[in-house]
């Protein structure tokens, strides 16, 4: 619990133990904006939209959505909770901390606190949120709202998720509900990255792909970098806009065709971020392999089927070990 970030007040300099190697430092965090990254209207013509969907995901695995139905007052009434829920005395936050990854609702700090080497620059609080009935009476109950809003926001999450879903099968070619239908599973993770005393030596969280479908972002304020063509770009901070990204489950299943790309959180020297990563899932327990379709038309398979609960397990010790996550499950093409 003392580990906490948002618990220690005044840091004046930056802990021996969250100094990244020389090697993975970001040293100047100022990199310039990704300014082709496409926002992409989700009220325009369906045709169209479907092609801006496919052609983000081929060429960025990132885009920027607008207009996408959730209400401007709940987007920042998310963000206005969680923000409270990181500032609450430390002995209401004691009450959710944990350091088990395995406890399905919990408060907790960097990535994996006890057996990292270095630790990154975050506060997490992380909960299922669908179906809403089967979850929200464990998530925190302070502040008084959070359950409320969390809730109203997560429901409207979900529902984004399945158009995006059904938008981006017609944009594969694949046959309607092909994607749909494999969701199951809605992560929230709300992140806190405090104010940092030299942005230079510490990282909010390290390089890395979402494992998921699609990854949901909502934020304010820029911090996270993509990385292209060998170099670091930061995402403009758009109001009221969603970032939206493609996760490692989806290139598989696409057989390539969308990226899951690669991205990191730095951290500010004066200012604290907040952000809510939404994550969609298929059920653990769902055969995941590149669609029949898609192999058909193109060439081979390149990756293999696996159980989805697998990839999880070896998703994170290969993220740990620094290793690419998708490597074990590629085929010799
Ligand atoms: O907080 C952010 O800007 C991005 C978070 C992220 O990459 C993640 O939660 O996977
Ligand atoms: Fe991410």
């Amino acid at each position: 619990m003392e580990k906490l970030l948002s618990t220690k007040t005044d840091l004046k300099f930056v802990p021996e133990s969250y100094i990244l190697p020389p090697d993975t430092r970001p040293g100047n965090t100022e990199v310039p904006f990704f300014e082709t990254i496409p926002v992409i209207d989700l009220k325009g013509e369906p045709a169209q939209l479907i092609q801006q969907i496919a052609d983000a995901s081929k060429e960025y695995g990132f885009f920027q959505l607008i207009n996408h139905g959730v209400e401007e007052k709940l987007l920042q009434d998310v963000l206005d909770v969680t923000k409270e829920f990181f500032e609450l005395p430390a002995e209401d936050k004691a009450t959710i901390f944990s350091d088990d990854p395995k406890r399905s609702c919990r408060l907790y700090t960097s990535i994996d606190y006890m057996n990292e080497q270095v630790h990154y620059w975050r506060d997490a609080l992380k909960h299922p949120c669908h179906p809403l009935e089967e979850h929200s009476q464990f998530w925190p109950q302070k502040p008084a709202q959070y359950r409320e809003v969390v809730g109203r926001y997560s429901v409207e999450v979900w529902k984004l998720s399945l158009c995006l879903m059904d938008l981006i099968s017609k944009g594969l070619g694949l046959e309607p509900g092909y994607l749909t239908e494999m969701i199951e599973v809605q992560l929230m993770s709300a992140n806190h990255y405090p104010a940092c005393p030299d942005p230079s030596l510490t990282l909010g969280l390290p390089k890395h792909g979402d494992v998921d479908f699609i990854t949901i972002l909502l934020q304010e304020m820029d911090g996270l970098q993509v990385l292209k063509d060998g170099h670091w770009l930061a995402i403009k901070p758009l109001p009221n806009a969603f970032v939206v990204n493609i996760g490692h489950t989806l290139q598989i299943i696409s057989n390539g065709k969308l990226k899951s790309v690669e991205h990191r959180v730095v951290t500010n020297q004066k200012l604290a971020r907040t952000t809510v990563s939404s994550f969609i899932y298929p059920s653990y327990s769902r055969q995941i392999e590149p669609a029949q379709v898609l192999i058909k038309d193109s060439s081979l398979p390149l990756y293999r089927a696996f159980i989805f609960k697998d990839f999880l397990d070896t998703y994170i010790t290969d993220t740990y070990q620094r290793k690419p996550p998708l490597e074990r499950y590629k085929l010799q093409v």
